[in-house]
């Protein structure tokens, strides 16, 4: 099943030319600078504007074809919409307020109790609260489950942290990585956070002057040369592992992925359980020959794919290992005195993995 997205349409002197697939589960982020047209993008899909020409089909459903004239009016999409600001009943707890999304849904279309949302969102305490009452991550977490309750096919994600501060934020956002694993329906995420997208998304769309430059899995996009993602200071890779060991005498976790084993900073998590690790690009040196003598414990054999120009005096370097994609920033000087070049075998020595979740 996969989410089939195209639109088309002029506001003002912006035009969205956009259009993308997704995985019909899982979280996709909407990625991109202000004023790229990620907001109009997600409104088109909620039936909320109308385009010069549109298509969007949801598996087997399709919701809206220009080329036949079927376009499902907003009510009838089934998509649950959440927005920076909570938009919550101010007269009504929040036990009403979800109550309201459950009664607006018929019996067949609800796939998620309340018993079930309350619990994901950790919003048990708060049932006799109203609103003005809450912080502003705890609304959100409100508006989420009461999205939920509606009985979504799809939800709709547009910034949901930003009105947040920091601490609200992190608070969150553990609410969230659970979500993506447990809900049972697609959601499309906009940010213009990299940090969020990196924790939560799957699937990443990034958008740019209203149109698609590049659709994906996250761990793809952010290493494609050819996109502004893999360049810049915060360029990195991500790559899934899963604990394999602990070691409490250096205080040290070690994670399996395909290509070899990573040493981390201890972490609270069972053997068997998955971890996203972020790699910058910066963090990854090179050496043609495995160090014997070193201070860095990620040393990783991996073969050069492709490299390029970054400024006159540095060079970004995608590399294979062992079927993941890192990034490696060197000096133009470094890569030169190595002989660089596309298929060259060498190791990639790393010097500090984040733990993203
Ligand atoms: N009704 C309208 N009339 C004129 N211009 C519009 C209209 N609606 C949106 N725009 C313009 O379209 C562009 C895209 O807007 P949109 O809200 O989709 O951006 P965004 O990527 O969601 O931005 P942000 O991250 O700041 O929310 C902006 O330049 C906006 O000013």
């Amino acid at each position: 099943m996969s989410l089939q997205v195209r639109y088309r349409l002029q506001r003002g002197a912006f035009r969205l030319d956009a259009a993308f697939e997704a995985p019909g589960r899982g979280v996709t982020a909407l990625f991109g600078r202000s004023g790229s047209g990620k907001t109009l993008l997600l409104r088109c899909i909620a039936g909320l504007e109308q385009a010069e020409a549109g298509f969007l089909r949801l598996g087997e459903t399709p919701w809206e074809d220009s080329g036949t004239g079927l376009r499902l009016p907003p009510n009838h999409r089934r998509v649950g919409y959440v927005f920076q600001e909570a938009a919550l009943f101010p007269h009504l707890s929040v036990r009403g307020n979800l109550h309201y999304g459950l009664r607006r849904t018929p019996a067949e279309e609800r796939r998620i109790d309340e018993a079930q949302a309350v619990e994901w969102l950790g919003i048990g305490h708060l049932l006799g609260r109203r609103p003005a009452t809450l912080s502003g991550g705890e609304r959100q977490r409100v508006a989420i489950a009461r999205a939920l309750l509606a009985g979504p096919r799809l939800l709709l994600m547009d910034e949901p942290l930003a009105a947040l501060d920091r601490e609200a934020k992190a608070a969150i956002l553990p609410y969230l990585e659970r979500l993506h694993e447990v809900l049972p329906v697609p959601v499309l995420y906009v940010s213009h956070s990299l940090d969020e997208v990196v924790r939560l998304a799957d699937h990443l769309v990034l958008i740019g002057a209203g149109r698609v430059q590049g659709s994906g899995p996250v761990a793809e996009l952010l290493t494609r040369l050819d996109l502004p993602l893999a360049h810049g200071e915060g360029a990195a890779a991500v790559v899934e592992a899963r604990v394999a060991a602990h070691d409490p005498e250096f205080h040290l976790s070690y994670l399996d992925f395909p290509g070899g084993r990573f040493s981390v900073r201890a972490v609270e998590a069972p053997v068997g359980a998955r971890h996203r690790l972020r790699i910058l690009a910066k963090d990854v040196s090179l050496a043609l020959e495995a160090p014997r003598a070193s201070s860095i414990l990620n040393v990783f054999p991996a073969r050069v794919g492709a490299i390029v120009e970054e400024g006159p005096a540095q060079r970004i370097v995608q590399l294979e290992a062992g079927g993941i994609r890192l990034l490696s920033r060197i000096t133009a000087k470094s890569a030169s005195l190595l002989g660089l070049r596309p298929g060259l075998e060498l190791f990639a020595q790393i010097k500090s993995v984040a733990i993203i979740d």
